[in-house]
């Protein structure tokens, strides 16, 4: 579905990703770990057509999305929900969710039905349709803006750090419904740092530090053979 070849992205002087590489296959669930620094949201964010890379190819499904924008990379079928969970904090759930679905505005029928598949997802949204974002709790905004990505009605999904900040309880829920996904079909690449829930769900992994992958194999791979902590904490 997607492959990430020798992908570098500077800030300048800065090079936060080092020439990676990488694919997903159709319906895996692929986690990006790496300690702070280590240029995971520069990778996604790059994927996403938010930040240009200054080398390699980006390919989803088999065409060059290298260089394309936001809009287009969503368009290609590719949608992102990034670290910072923005929600429009005066719209409600519902006006929130619909802007997802900018992308297949002159379908409504479409969006009513994918609206419909979604609340049954995610029933706290379904109830809080008509409250105002702003005042949702940290944990359901977090489902909201992966709700708003699926209205998009993407066939990868990119998440990063959907635990970031969020108790327990509402992590394990936020988990649960991630395999809920990948059990429909959806190919997601997941930024985490929470290495075990990430490495539990995952069909494969790897481990990026200092703006280079130093580590891949299969879930079970990284969590029996790779220093994790080496890697993972190191930065
Ligand atoms: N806008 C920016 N301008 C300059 N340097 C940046 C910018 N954004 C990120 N960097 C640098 O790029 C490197 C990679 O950062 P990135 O945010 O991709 O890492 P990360 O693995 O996602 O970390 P975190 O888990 O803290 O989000 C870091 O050294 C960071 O300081």
């Amino acid at each position: 579905m997607l492959d990430v070849t020798d992908l570098s992205v500077s800030y300048g002087a800065i090079r936060a990703v080092r020439s990676i590489s990488f694919t997903l296959g159709k319906g895996e669930l692929v986690s990006l770990l790496g300690a702070n620094g280590a240029g995971k949201s520069s990778t996604i964010k790059c994927i996403a057509g938010a930040l240009k890379a200054s080398g390699g190819t980006i390919t989803l499904e088999g065409k060059d999305i290298t260089a394309a924008s936001p809009e287009q990379v969503v368009r290609a079928g590719l949608a992102t929900v990034p670290e910072t969970r923005d929600v429009f904090p005066d719209l409600t759930v519902a006006e929130n969710l619909m802007l997802g679905a900018y992308i297949h505005r002159r379908d409504q029928a479409g969006n009513r039905d994918n609206l419909e598949k979604l609340n049954t997802l995610f029933p706290r949204l379904a109830e809080r349709s008509k409250q105002a974002a702003g005042t949702l709790s940290g944990g359901e905004q977090q489902m909201l803006v992966i709700a708003r990505a699926l209205m998009a009605r993407p066939r990868v999904l990119l998440l990063d750090e959907p635990s970031l900040g969020l108790a327990p309880a509402i992590v394990e829920r936020i988990f649960e419904m991630i395999e809920t996904l990948k059990k429909s079909g959806l190919t997601i690449l997941l930024v985490e740092q929470n290495v075990n829930q990430a490495l539990a769900v995952a069909d494969r992994a790897f481990v990026m530090r200092l703006g280079a992958i130093v580590a891949s194999g299969t879930a079970e791979e990284i969590r029996s053979t790779s220093d994790l902590s080496a890697h993972y904490l190191g930065g």
